[in-house]
């Protein structure tokens, strides 16, 4: 079993570069940790870094998650090469770019390019934004998914997630107590599908509606409150298309062993209780 302790990072390629960093800086309301050879690093919380926007093709998005030591790094390429996953091992310098001290790339079952890092480093400084969204830090990941079942087997047997609920056939499963850290959802090729970023209030989202909205950002979905987490909610478009969450108010889940995964249906009703209709691919029949 392959044990995630959390999701640390997303990449993402784009052409512009420029406008990107404006955008997570401006409208995400990230703050710009470091910026080298074509790639520009935010922070959103305490750790070094948890986005990267680089140069390079907008369909090359990674999501990494955290092991808990060289070997058990190992451990995991070896059972994914057992199950003819392909494993591509991060030179010394990607490491450093990174700030990570190992790590390994993967493609899920769907194709969603996956690196398992190892050491990720904490910088000991605050995240503030220039911005003031009230992000308390990045939170989870939606996937893309080409066959629910067969994905969630990927990430529930092969790694430790568990299933906190389903919408449809589509899992939101968690690593540790927070209700979801990786969230699988239907689509017919691979990519990130949302980035969530956790806010500390709902005068947080409230505010950034308003913002966003004056700003002709195009708002997707929200504000609203999700049945399943409980979380108040707000989903913008991005750069690239990426789709970008903010949400505040996620449940935890600590009786662990009692804990029955819910079911909701695949529609509106299912994904908000104030009525909110999302405008979102992935999110819709
Ligand atoms: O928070 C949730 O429960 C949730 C549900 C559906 C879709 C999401 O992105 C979510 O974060
Ligand atoms: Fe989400």
């Amino acid at each position: 079993m392959i044990e995630l302790k959390d999701v640390v990072y997303c990449r993402l390629g784009t052409r512009d570069l420029e406008g990107a960093v404006w955008f997570a800086q401006n409208i995400l309301g990230l703050e710009v940790s470091e910026n080298r050879k074509g790639a520009v690093h935010f922070k959103s919380d305490s750790r070094d870094h948890t986005l990267c926007y680089f140069e390079g093709d907008p369909e090359d998005q990674v999501t990494a998650f955290e092991l808990g030591s060289s070997a058990d790094l190992h451990a995991a390429a070896a059972t994914l090469e057992t199950l003819q996953q392909k494993v591509y091992y991060g030179t010394r310098e990607e490491c450093e770019a990174r700030h990570v001290r190992e790590f390994i790339r993967f493609s899920d079952p769907t194709g969603n390019s996956i690196e398992f890092v190892v050491r990720p480093a904490i910088s000991g400084q605050r995240y503030h934004g220039t911005r003031d969204a009230g992000i308390t830090g990045f939170s989870h990941v939606g996937l893309c998914s080409s066959d629910l079942e067969r994905d969630e087997k990927f990430w529930t047997r092969v790694c430790n997630a568990r299933v906190s609920d389903r919408i449809g056939d589509a899992p939101l499963m968690r690593l540790g107590s927070i209700h979801h850290t990786i969230a699988l959802f239907p689509y017919h090729k691979a990519g990130i599908q949302h980035i969530n970023h956790q806010v500390e209030s709902t005068d947080d989202i409230q505010r950034s509606t308003n913002f966003i909205r004056d700003r002709q950002i195009n708002i997707t979905f929200g504000p609203g409150r999700h049945p399943t987490s409980s979380a108040q909610f707000l989903y913008f478009s991005g750069p690239d298309g990426m789709t970008f969450e903010y949400s505040t108010g996620v449940c935890e889940i600590h009786d662990e062993p009692l804990w029955r995964d819910r079911q909701f249906a695949f529609e509106p009703v299912g994904f908000c209780q104030w009525g909110a209709k999302p405008n979102i691919a992935a999110f819709e029949d």
